[in-house]
């Protein structure tokens, strides 16, 4: 390219189509969100988690058969080996829950003498493991900063109240079981974001799936992708109470802060996903008997309607909902990614299906060629 040529510059990759994809399709147009071509509040009505991860990896719901065989197999898969089990406890409580999992995710990687090999099947078995195990390790995580033991999981409880499970010790109300396994499934898959994204590069180069795996860990965990669920719940603690909120609201614009829990890159006129998530949130706001929660909500919606006619994202209702169900905020996250990593692996695979490296160009606006 000459120097006259000014290629245009997408920042952020904004707009850009890199590739096509079979396993969801966003529509801001229709605000609609599908997985394998299942509108995602269908599957949210109607499926367990185990069927929307099925139906992620293999482009189908099971039959009836087939599921019981999946069942089976994460079942089999939830327990932690003593090496994963002993980098936990190894790991100072100052480090945040993300770190956790993306160690112990880099962990159970090391300890699979299978982690090179890269055919369909392997990789399939390696989504597997670790979709049954982050529960384990996140659950796990949880308890011993709290000072309490590991709780084994339970292998006649399906995913949802078997995470709950080994997080609590008792399977609470359905009314949370419900709202639980709602969020997971909201949560699981969401084209190119871009923790998938950075899931799909690390697996351009022919590295191995739990690398990848890490790699969207650690995206996930910035505030303005997945980390926007704890911060969400930060601010509500910042504001306190309702009356508060649009003063807090006026003051943190001013400084040009970034409201957590607002804004998309795709969907710019509301996130597809909010109504179903909001309506769990209903759910546990009732249970739990805590209208003030939904006051603080609802006042600090309005308000950033109004200010800046921004519309919250599936982070907003899924913070206070966890928070309701019992979960410590820096947990948020980590339950993100237990569930997202359904989608990151079923990206893994389709990138390896039909690979083509990764690697974009720069524009380069250094100093000009120079001499010593
Ligand atoms: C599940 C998920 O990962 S969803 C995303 C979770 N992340 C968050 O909730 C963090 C808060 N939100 C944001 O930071 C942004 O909305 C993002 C990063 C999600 C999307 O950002 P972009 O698509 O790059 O939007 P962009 O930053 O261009 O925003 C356009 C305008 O809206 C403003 N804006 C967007 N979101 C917000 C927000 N949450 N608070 C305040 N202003 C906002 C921007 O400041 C910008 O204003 P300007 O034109 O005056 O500069
Ligand atoms: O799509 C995005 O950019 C972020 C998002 O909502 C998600 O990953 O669920």
């Amino acid at each position: 390219m000459s120097e006259q040529e000014q290629p245009a510059i997408h920042k952020g990759l904004a707009g850009v189509v890199v590739d096509t994809t079979a396993i969801s399709s966003v529509n801001p147009e229709t605000n609609s969100l599908l997985y394998r071509g299942y509108p995602v509040q269908e599957l949210a009505a109607d499926c367990s988690f185990e069927e929307v991860a099925y139906l992620l990896w293999h482009g189908e719901l099971p039959t009836d058969d087939a599921l019981l065989v999946f069942e089976a197999t994460e079942r089999e898969n939830r327990p932690l080996d003593p090496t994963v089990k002993r980098v936990i406890d190894d790991l100072p409580l100052t480090a945040h829950p993300m770190d956790v999992v993306r160690t112990a995710v880099s962990v159970i990687g090391a300890d699979d003498p299978d982690a090179e090999v890269s055919t369909p099947e392997s990789n399939l078995g390696k989504s597997v493991r670790l979709f049954a195990q982050l529960p384990s390790v996140v659950a796990y995580d949880q308890r011993r900063r709290q000072g309490l033991e590991l709780v084994e999981p339970h292998e006649e409880l399906d995913y949802a109240e078997n995470f709950l499970y080994m997080t609590f010790g008792e399977v609470p109300d359905p009314v949370v079981v419900d709202a639980f396994r709602v969020s997971l499934i909201l949560y699981a898959e969401h084209s190119f974001n871009a923790s998938t994204f950075t899931a799909r590069v690390i697996a351009s180069t022919l590295s191995d799936l739990y690398s990848a795996v890490v790699g969207a860990v650690g995206a996930l965990k910035g505030p303005l992708h997945g980390g926007a669920n704890e911060a969400v719940m930060h601010v509500f603690d910042e504001i306190g109470t309702a009356d508060r909120a649009e003063e807090w609201l006026d003051a943190a614009l001013a400084e040009k802060r970034k409201i957590m829990g607002f804004g998309h890159r795709v969907y710019k006129n509301g996130d597809s996903r909010v109504p179903t998530m909001k309506a769990a949130l209903d759910a546990l706001v009732e249970h739990y008997d805590r209208a003030d929660l939904l006051e603080l909500y609802t006042t600090l919606e309005n308000a950033m309607g109004e200010r800046k006619n921004i519309k919250p994202n599936l982070d907003y209702p899924s913070g206070p909902a966890y928070s309701l169900m019992g979960f410590a905020t820096e947990t948020f996250t980590p339950l993100f990614a237990a569930a997202r990593v359904t989608g990151w692996t079923a990206h893994v695979m389709e990138q390896l299906a039909s690979n083509s490296l990764i690697r974009p160009l720069s524009l380069y606006d250094g100093p000009a060629e120079r001499h010593l």
